[in-house]
C-alpha cells in the first residue's frame, strides 16, 4: 500500500478504537455527522470534494484503461476507489466514487464521460419532445449502486459515506449544452425563453435527483450532498424563479431520511442565503467568501462546509497552514463546520499536502 505509515497507523488506532468503544462504530455518531447536525465534535471534521481519484497515483493504477462510466458501475472498483482516500489520509468521510451524469447514464440518456472534457451528451436536450428521455429513476436501473454501497458501509465501519447527487440546474446545463459550458448560454436561453419547457426539465431532473439520492441513502449512505456547481452563474432573482422551488423540493423529499443533508455550489457568494433556504442541514462554501460571512448570509439553524482555495495546496506548507489557520478560526463562526476546499481537489496536488491538511484539521482546538 502506498499510503504513509502515519496514515496506517491511524486507520490501525481508528479500526482497534472502533472495537473498544462501540459507540464510535455508529458513522452517526461520527464527528462528520455530529458537524452537520451542529453538535459538539472532538475535533473538526475533514474530507475533501475529489478526494477519490484526481492526485492519488494508486487511483491512476487502478483506472489504467478502464472507461470512467465502466469504473462507475463496477462495484468493486467503486468500493476500492472509494477507500483510498480515506486510508491514505484518514478523512472523517468517504465520497461514493461515481459522477452526476449516472443516474441519467442509467435511464437510458446518451452521454459519455470524455477524458480531459467532462460529460458529453450525444444529443442536447433543447425541445418538449427531448423531455420524454426523463423517467424517474428506480434501484434497479443502478444494481451497482446499491452494492457498492452496502460494501462500502461495511468496509467503512464507523467512518460515515457520502452519497452524492447533480442538482437539476447543474445537470440540465449539460443535457442543454451538450457538454461543458463557460457561460451556460443555451440553458439560460430556454430558462429565460421558454420557462414552461425550463420548469417541466426542472421537474423532471428534480425527480430523479430525489431518487438517486434515496437509494444511496437507504443502501446506508450517512449523509447526501446536492452538487450545484455551476448554479453560480445565476443572479439571486432568477434562482428564486427557476432554481429554487426545485432544489427545495429536493430537501423537502429527504427530510424523513435520518441523514444529514449538504448543498453546495461554486460562485455562490450572492446565493448563500438562498442556498439555506432551500432546506440543506449544511451548507457548501466556496473560497471567495470567508466563512465567519458565509455564515452571517447563510443565517441560523445551518452548519458551513469549506473552504480553502483548493490552488492553496500548490503553495508550500507554510502558506497552506495559514490558510487552514484563518478557515478555521472563521469556521467557529459558524453553528457546525466541516472543513473542505472551496471546490475539488486539483489533479495536481500533492497528496501529502492532503494527509498533512488533515493532520493539521485534526489537531487544531475546536473552540
Ligand atoms: C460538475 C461535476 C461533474 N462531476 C461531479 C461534479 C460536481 C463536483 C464538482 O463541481 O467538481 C461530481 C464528481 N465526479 C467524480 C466524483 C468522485 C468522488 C469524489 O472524489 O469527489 C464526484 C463527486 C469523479 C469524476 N468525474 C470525472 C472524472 C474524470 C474522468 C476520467 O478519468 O475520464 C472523475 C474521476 C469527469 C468529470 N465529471 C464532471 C466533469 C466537469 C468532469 C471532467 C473534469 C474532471 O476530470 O473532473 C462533472
Amino acid at each position: 500500500m502506498p499510503h504513509s505509515p502515519s496514515s496506517r497507523r491511524r486507520v490501525r488506532a481508528r479500526t482497534a478504537g472502533a472495537a473498544w468503544h462501540p459507540v464510535r462504530v455508529n458513522p452517526a455518531e461520527s464527528p462528520f455527522v455530529r458537524a452537520c447536525r451542529r453538535l459538539p465534535v472532538p475535533h473538526t471534521p475533514v474530507w475533501y470534494m475529489r478526494q477519490a481519484g484526481r492526485s492519488l497515483p494508486e487511483y491512476r493504477a487502478l483506472r489504467e484503461g478502464v472507461p470512467m462510466l465502466t469504473a462507475c458501475a463496477t462495484p468493486d472498483l467503486i468500493v476500492e476507489i472509494t477507500m483510498q482516500p480515506v486510508r491514505r489520509h484518514g478523512v472523517d468521510a468517504a465520497i461514493f466514487f461515481s459522477d452526476i451524469v449516472v443516474p441519467l447514464k442509467a435511464i437510458g440518456v446518451d452521454l459519455d464521460i470524455k477524458p480531459g472534457v467532462g460529460p458529453v451528451v450525444a444529443d442536447p436536450i433543447r425541445s418538449t419532445d427531448a423531455l420524454g428521455a426523463l423517467r424517474p429513476i428506480e434501484p434497479d436501473d443502478v444494481p451497482y449502486v446499491g452494492e457498492a454501497v452496502r460494501g462500502l458501509v461495511k468496509e467503512l465501519g464507523p467512518v460515515p459515506l457520502i452519497g452524492f447527487a447533480g442538482a437539476p440546474f447543474t445537470l440540465a446545463s449539460y443535457l442543454i449544452e451538450g457538454g461543458p459550458s463557460k457561460n451556460h448560454d443555451h440553458t439560460k436561453a430556454m430558462m429565460y425563453g421558454e420557462p414552461a419547457l425550463w420548469h417541466d426539465l426542472m421537474d423532471r431532473l428534480t425527480d430523479i435527483t430525489i431518487g438517486y439520492l434515496r437509494i444511496q441513502a437507504e443502501a446506508g449512505a450517512s449523509a447526501l450532498q446536492l452538487f450545484d456547481s455551476w448554479v453560480g452563474a445565476v443572479a439571486p432573482d432568477d434562482y428564486r424563479a427557476f432554481v429554487l422551488p426545485h432544489t427545495s423540493r429536493i430537501f423537502a423529499a429527504l427530510a424523513d431520511l435520518d441523514v444529514p443533508r449538504i448543498h453546495f455550489g461554486v460562485g455562490t457568494g450572492e446565493l448563500l442565503g438562498l442556498l439555506g433556504e432551500a432546506g440543506a442541514d449544511v451548507v457548501g462554501v466556496d473560497w471567495r467568501v470567508p466563512l465567519d460571512r458565509a455564515a452571517e448570509r447563510i443565517g441560523p439553524g445551518r452548519a458551513v462546509q469549506g473552504n480553502l482555495d483548493p490552488a492553496v495546496l500548490l503553495a508550500p506548507w507554510e502558506v497552506i497552514e495559514s490558510r487552514a489557520r484563518d478557515a478555521l478560526e472563521r469556521g467557529r463562526a459558524a453553528e457546525g463546520h466541516v472543513f473542505n476546499l472551496g471546490h475539488g481537489v486539483l489533479p495536481s496536488t500533492d497528496p501529502g499536502a492532503l494527509t498533512r491538511l488533515t493532520e493539521f484539521v485534526h489537531a487544531f482546538p475546536v473552540s
